[in-house]
């Protein structure tokens, strides 16, 4: 693992005495959020309202669901695309992933569970999950008051930005390569969503791409969590904000277990006027994030991938 080159992530703390709004640690965070996404794309935001114990405990439950048979874990549907059960791909082998989506909705938590565990757990994989996924979205929300106010946008406007988002929550799990077989747990790629943040079981093996195109190891600080921008935050920007580019690849001899909470507008994502100028023409129009999703399946089926889906999608 390259630990070199790991301070080169920007670390945002997230602590009680940055986050109310107006006070000085809140505006140099809101600076430090939008430098970190503008120049890396992503960053390490240290986040202790989810305790340590939360995080052990939700990674000992999604242990448990993903040693669940395969019968029971593909009845994770949506019709959403990329929602629901995701694995057994020849070229991915060590990925599973499962997904709930309106995460923060505790209706959908139980509905999940339910298809999991007809009959109960004995883990309280609600409580668990319902506590994370809620905190998690809290600072999704915190990182996105934050975007808007270093761009100098209203509240009203982020406000009804923030109403009108949902959440995935997304399980991952990467197995041991075998021998002879591939270590990558997840090609290079970008989030479709506005925001992504990411926890993980103290395993390391996700990777992201800096602007000089190098690859760099991400290490988990305690308490930390990354947070990335998605393709969704690139063309609302109007081509500031760079999605991140990541990857996993596994190199240890320990089963990998990742959550990601993806935000995404329902609706039609407008491109604020306050970003569009004389320098910074309009590169994107208005677009139904939901629909790019459905757009990205359909090119993925027929083979018609490019290097930026969102500009294929509604670049100007
Ligand atoms: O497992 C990770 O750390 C990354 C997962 C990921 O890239 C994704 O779910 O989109
Ligand atoms: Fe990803």
């Amino acid at each position: 693992m390259d630990h070199k080159k790991l301070q080169n992530l920007p670390v945002i703390n997230f602590g009680q005495e940055n986050l109310k709004p107006g006070t000085k640690g809140w505006s140099s965070a809101c600076n430090n959020v939008r430098h970190a996404l503008e120049e890396f794309g992503c960053f390490l935001a240290v986040y202790d309202k989810i305790s340590l114990k939360l995080r052990d405990s939700i990674f000992s439950s999604i242990e448990k669901l993903f040693g669940l048979p395969i019968e029971t874990k593909i009845k994770n549907t949506s019709d959403k695309p990329f929602f629901g059960y995701f694995g057994q791909y020849p070229d991915i082998p060590l990925l599973e992933s499962l997904g709930i989506g309106d995460s923060t909705n505790v209706e959908e938590i139980k509905s999940f569970s339910k298809l999991m565990w007809p009959c109960g757990n004995d883990m309280n994989f609600c409580g668990i999950v319902n506590e994370y996924a809620n905190l998690l979205s809290g600072l999704e929300q915190v990182v996105t008051k934050m975007v808007f106010e270093s761009y100098g946008l209203g509240k009203q406007l982020c406000d009804s930005h923030i109403g009108c988002t949902t959440h995935l929550l997304r399980f991952n799990s990467y197995r041991v390569p075998g021998l002879n077989e591939t270590s990558v747990g997840a090609q290079p790629h970008t989030d479709k969503s506005f925001i992504t943040i990411l926890d993980q079981n103290q395993v390391n093996g996700l990777e992201v791409k800096l602007k000089d195109d190098q690859w760099i190891a991400v290490d988990l600080l305690p308490s930390s969590f990354v947070v990335m921008a998605g393709d969704g935050l690139l063309a609302w920007s109007n081509n500031r904000i760079i999605p991140c580019h990541h990857r996993v690849t596994m190199k240890g001899n320990v089963t990998r277990y990742s959550i990601g909470l993806f935000s995404y507008h329902k609706g039609i994502i407008q491109i604020p006027q306050e970003l569009i100028d004389e320098e910074n023409p309009q590169c994107f129009k208005p677009f139904d994030h939901l629909g790019f999703l459905t757009f990205f399946a359909k090119q993925m089926q027929t083979g018609r991938l490019s290097h930026c889906m969102i500009k294929a999608y509604c670049g100007v």
